[in-house]
């Protein structure tokens, strides 16, 4: 049994109740992970709390700068286990979320995932980034973009900002020095039409992880020229 109030505390924290079931869920997932990553290269955090913290908290932790808002079309790029995007999905069921990742190994474990977890409204696919973000059923369709720990914010604003509609929101998660990073992409982030709101940093609660919330709304439409083709963006960043 796992000490299931170490995670409701932390939840406490940022504001959130989850159900009975919206825990067990968590804990579910908590043990798929553990038990495939024997198997196959999901993530190097495996011990309950320190999951808790890092992976399930960090996800979550959007809210200190996102309003939750019901059935928001949500996109998270290089999801890889399932980072942020499937937390986000358990917490905040009405949101119908698309989980990217150009391993096949790791969606066919999101493909797992959803289906003993019986989430609906969420679907994991296979490919790249620049791919999907030409393809019109993705392109400018939504509200929300999250993506964590998969490029430099310059490459990754290529790959993420073609998929949000104008008003809506691309937030990536970042550690490290931001302010440099911020101030290399910001001309990236115009071209790409975002504008940079805000930039939220925080400890990650009884870590040692600092934790950057970028939040950048996208202003105006994203020329057709971008993203670039496969690669280019990480090759080649604008700047
Ligand atoms: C370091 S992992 C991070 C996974 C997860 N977001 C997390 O924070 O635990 C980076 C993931 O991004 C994926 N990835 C990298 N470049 C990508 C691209 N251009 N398009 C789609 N997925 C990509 C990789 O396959 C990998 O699963």
């Amino acid at each position: 049994m796992y000490d299931i109030s170490v995670f409701t505390d932390l939840l406490n924290t940022l504001d959130l109740t989850l159900s009975d079931t919206q825990i067990q869920q968590f804990m579910t997932y908590y043990e798929i992970l553990i038990e495939r990553n024997k198997v196959m290269n999901l993530t190097a955090i495996t011990e309950y709390e320190e999951v808790i913290h890092k992976h399930f908290i960090d996800s979550l932790s959007i809210t200190k700068v996102y309003e939750s808002k019901e059935n928001i079309k949500v996109i998270d790029l290089g999801t890889g286990a399932g980072f942020p995007g499937i937390p986000l999905k358990i917490a905040f069921p009405n949101w119908n979320i698309t989980l990217l990742d150009s391993l096949n190994k790791r969606v066919n474990f999101l493909n797992d995932v959803i289906n003993q977890l019986k989430l609906t409204n969420i679907t994991a696919i296979h490919g790249r980034a620049e791919d999907y973000g030409k393809d019109s059923h993705y392109r400018e369709n939504y509200d929300l973009c999250v993506s964590r720990a998969v490029a430099k914010l310059s490459t990754l604003s290529e790959y993420c900002l073609p998929y949000v509609k104008v008003n809506g929101y691309f937030i990536p998660y970042k550690a490290g020095n931001i302010d440099s990073e911020v101030k290399e992409s910001k001309k990236a982030i115009h071209i790409l039409g975002g504008t940079l709101e805000k930039v939220e940093q925080f400890q990650l609660p009884n870590t040692d992880m600092e934790r950057s919330l970028i939040v950048i709304k996208k202003t105006n439409h994203t020329p057709n020229q971008y993203p670039r083709s496969s690669g280019k963006p990480s090759r080649e960043p604008i700047c």
